[in-house]
């Protein structure tokens, strides 16, 4: 009798679909299958198993199982434990639950391994191909197709060497390593069509395997180990080689290594024979590429101290906490600290950091203090190496592990610890389906594992905040930098009134330029903050005021230099749009009105950058934006020149705000970063604090004391005002009382409903079905905003409507999403049109 299992697919519906078990597969709840739909195989994942058929089932089968019991008698062992653990399928639901996201879809991001099975097909040599390919190298012939007949072992003679015969070595060398290759890249390599691969596949010289297959292969690394109680014999020199290189390493080495230090294999394998070195196969590790080994382990102050034992004594229970610690108090310290507690005693320990908050300093700190017992995880990792992670994580290997947003979804065993470090940073919030915070995934994580959860940051959310005024976090305070540090003197540069005494319109004030000059002299280093990346944010007509639009999105075109141009070669430089990535090259006249009379407005970090060299010739000027970071290595090679000081004046976007501890920088400017308090958002002032506050922070983090200078044409604003005298308390006070006052998160939730189409018509005809389906029913202890455009009316081509809905319970608003969904359903609004975006970070 076969077994029904409810398998969650990766489509955009709020349900579940009903499978056949093939004969003789045992899926389980957890596991991982490939199912059949439409025209499609997706991998998806079973959420239950029942031996009875629904109703109105009808015969479907599944494809496979990926992840099963060999045999129903195995299900206790541990071999057959599921894909997912019982703890993260738990949390799948709840979010699924709370941000009212398609189940399917919930999994595919917490799973790395489930692509669709269709677009991945990978080719491997087989042991018969190796055996053709070394004759074939041996021989110094070619390979044909067409050798039925002949003994694989003996290759006709040097007659077909031509282009065709040359086809199957190439493919068989290129899969020569051992490692699966994607067809894609074994095609371009080898010119092989589909058919040449089919035919190597049925002679048994390569394999196909699906994605899911070969991702369940993990990559193995081979390691000489020294056997350490044998008594030694008698040994050749290079015998003694080998033994004395493994003994410096600390006993053991990748045999890939001896072989780069030029020790023979053959040697090796005499020293294996005799008893001496044994081999061992192990899943590779994954290495923290080129980071510097930091110094001894810091001795924690007293704040650290008492920190620490709050968070060390409630390991093993649920418990949140809020640790609440100025810039530069040493909160990485007790981070390292108290993972390092959790692995005393058997825990393991996951910290999220910002999308790129994970500095090579922190990579290296965590290198020095944990070694192989690290797993990274963050966005610029293949999918291999992401799952190749994975399983080192599950395997109990890597009881360490460091990632950004979604490596809170790590398959961890025995997770005792979550750290979210920065907690406050916006890069938490996935923008795209499932819309979670991974900060609010970590504390329901921390619930379900029995764990510790802290959430730190010198400039909490109001949320967090909340939470911690409510005791459902507890607060730790760490209210002083280390060593009695001082936090930087801020000094307010009121822009309207240089306005007026200057009678000009400059990008930086006399008081940053002199500031900024005499730290310079001094060998010092300072950065500036200009929070928008390009030359200019705008181009302008003077004669219509028409703005240069992107033609897929409702927002003005970002001016960027082409870097290394003429100065004034204005025609021909390109335009581009900050959210769809179209470009275009500045028109010689106004698209809407012909006028030749265009001009630039406001100055990106790229002009500033510019200004700077004009005004400072001497200095060594680095530039930190999304255009000169587009990967990681270019944020490390940045960051170490600016550690050892190779560039003393450093510009850029918020990037440079993120938890870097630069000793040097005495001076940080602050430049136009107020501008989005006019911004449509009743996070505003918030984002303003936050950002000004890290900002500052990066000065006077070393021996000498730091200064901040913050040009702005509000400085009579609370946040401000707050922010320049570091007091998070007065700010939060007065936050607190608008949001009170507003009924805005944390005073209730909040939830953005975005509806879209690419047709205009379409989208607003859906938003209008539900604005009156809200009037009608008038869901009690909901507020509704709207229907109306979205602030940004189109993006990528699509028309954005959207609603915000207010409650002061979560359980309300939730059911009245819910009930929304359901009659969008009847009244045939596709749900892929309709987005819900329940504690939504941007309503723009
Ligand atoms: N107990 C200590 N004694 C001396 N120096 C310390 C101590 N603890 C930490 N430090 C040093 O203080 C500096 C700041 O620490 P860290 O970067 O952890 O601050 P932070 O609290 O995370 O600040 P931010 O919120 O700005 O990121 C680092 O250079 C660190 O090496
Ligand atoms: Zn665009």
């Amino acid at each position: 009798m076969p077994l029904y299992c409810e398998v969650a697919l990766p489509v955009p519906l709020d349900r579940t679909f009903t499978y056949a078990a093939p004969d003789g597969q045992y899926p389980q709840r957890g596991s991982r299958v490939i199912a059949p739909l439409r025209n499609e195989k997706l991998i998806g994942v079973v959420m239950s198993v029942s031996n009875t058929a629904p109703a109105d089932f009808e015969a479907r089968y599944l494809e496979a199982v990926l992840d099963q019991t060999a045999d129903q008698s195995l299900e206790s062992s541990a071999e057959a434990e599921p894909l997912l653990s019982e703890a993260l399928l738990s949390l799948a639901e709840w979010i699924a639950q709370y941000y009212l996201a398609p189940i399917g879809e919930v999994l595919r991001g917490m799973l790395p391994l489930m692509a669709e099975v269709s677009r991945t097909v990978y080719y491997r040599i087989t042991d018969l191909g190796r055996d053709i390919l070394a004759n074939s190298l041996e021989n110094q012939s070619g390979i044909p197709f067409a050798n039925k007949t002949a003994n694989p072992r003996k290759p006709a003679k040097n007659d077909n060497t031509g282009e065709e015969q040359n086809t199957p070595r190439r493919i068989l060398e290129r899969l020569a390593s051992g490692d699966p290759v994607k067809v894609s890249t074994l095609r371009t390599a080898s010119g092989a069509s589909l058919s040449d691969l089919a035919a190597l596949v049925r002679k048994k010289w390569i394999a196909r395997e699906t994605a899911a297959a070969e991702r369940d292969a993990r990559r193995t690394e081979r390691f000489a180990v020294l056997i350490p109680e044998a008594r030694l014999p008698a040994l050749s020199t290079n015998q003694q080689a080998i033994l004395a290189e493994l003994a410096a390493c600390g006993g053991e080495i990748p045999i890939l290594e001896l072989r780069k230090r030029g020790l023979s294999n053959a040697t090796l394998q005499t020293l294996v024979r005799r008893g001496l070195v044994r081999i061992d196969e192990r899943a590779a590790a994954f290495r923290l590429g080129g980071i510097e080994r930091s110094s001894p382990p810091i001795r924690l102050n007293e704040s650290q101290t008492e920190a620490l034992a709050s968070i060390a004594s409630a390991l093993g229970a649920f418990h949140p906490f809020l640790l609440h610690g100025v810039t530069g108090s040493g909160k990485t310290a007790v981070y390292l600290a108290a993972m390092q507690r959790a692995l005393d005693r058997n825990l393991a320990s996951i910290l999220l950091v910002p999308e790129i908050g994970l500095t090579p300093q922190t990579a290296g700190l965590l290198d020095a203090a944990f070694g192989s017992k690290v797993a990274l995880l963050h966005s610029a990792l293949t999918p291999e190496e992401r799952s190749e992670q994975w399983r080192r994580i599950r395997n109990g290997d890597a009881p360490i592990v460091v990632g950004t947003r979604s490596a809170i979804f790590a398959p961890v065993p025995h997770l005792g610890l979550i750290l979210v470090d920065e907690e406050h940073d916006q890069s938490y919030k996935q923008e795209e389906t499932p819309r979670y915070n991974a900060r609010d995934v970590a504390v329901m994580r921390a619930k379900f594992a029995n764990a510790v959860v802290v959430l730190g940051s010198a400039t909490p959310s109001l949320e967090t905040w909340h939470n911690s005024e409510q005791s459902k976090y507890k607060r730790i305070e760490m209210r002083e930098r280390v060593n009695q540090r001082p936090l930087p003197e801020v000094e307010l540069v009121d822009m309207r009134g240089e306005f007026q005494q200057t009678g000009q319109e400059n990008l930086f004030s006399r008081s940053l330029i002199q500031q900024t000059q005499a730290a310079l002299e001094r060998g010092e280093q300072a950065i500036i903050l200009l929070n928008r990346r390009g030359y200019s944010f705008a181009v302008m007509c003077r004669a219509c005021g028409a703005k240069l639009e992107c033609q897929n999105c409702a927002i003005a075109l970002t001016h960027h230099k082409p870097p290394a141009e003429g100065e004034l070669a204005r025609e021909g430089q390109r335009l581009e749009c900050h959210y769809c990535g179209y470009r275009r090259t500045v028109p010689a006249r106004c698209p809407q009105c012909d006028s030749e009379h265009l001009y630039y407005l406001g100055a990106g970090s790229q002009q500033g950058e510019e200004r700077l060299t004009e005004i400072f010739p001497t200095a060594r000027i680095g530039r930190m934006d999304r255009d000169t970071v587009r990967g990681r290595h270019d944020l490390e090679r940045l960051l170490s020149r600016l550690h050892s000081g190779e560039i003393n004046l450093l510009v850029g976007t918020q990037m440079i705000a993120k938890g870097h501890d630069i000793h040097g920088v005495t001076l940080v400017g602050v430049v136009g970063c107020d501008h989005a308090l006019s911004m449509p958002d009743f996070r505003a002032a918030e984002r303003v604090f936050q950002l000004m506050t890290q900002v500052s922070g990066r000065a006077g983090r070393g021996e000498l004391p730091g200064r901040v200078v913050v040009q702005t044409y509000h400085p009579d604003h609370y946040a401000i005002l707050a922010a320049a005298k570091h007091d998070y308390a007065a700010f939060i006070e007065k936050e607190l009382k608008y949001r009170r006052w507003m009924h805005y998160p944390p005073f209730g939730v909040l939830a953005n409903v975005l509806i879209q189409s690419p047709k205009l018509e379409e989208a607003a005809n859906w938003s209008a079905i539900l604005g009156k389906w809200f009037q009608q029913t008038a869901p009690q202890g909901v507020r509704v905003l709207g229907p109306c455009t979205a602030p940004v009316a189109r993006i990528k081509g699509i028309y954005r409507f959207h609603l915000i809905l207010k409650s002061v319970s979560r359980q309300t608003l939730n059911g009245v999403l819910r009930s929304m969904l359901a009659h969008a359903d009847t009244a045939n609004i596709p749900r892929r049109n309709i987005t819900v975006d329940v504690d939504a970070q941007r309503l723009m």
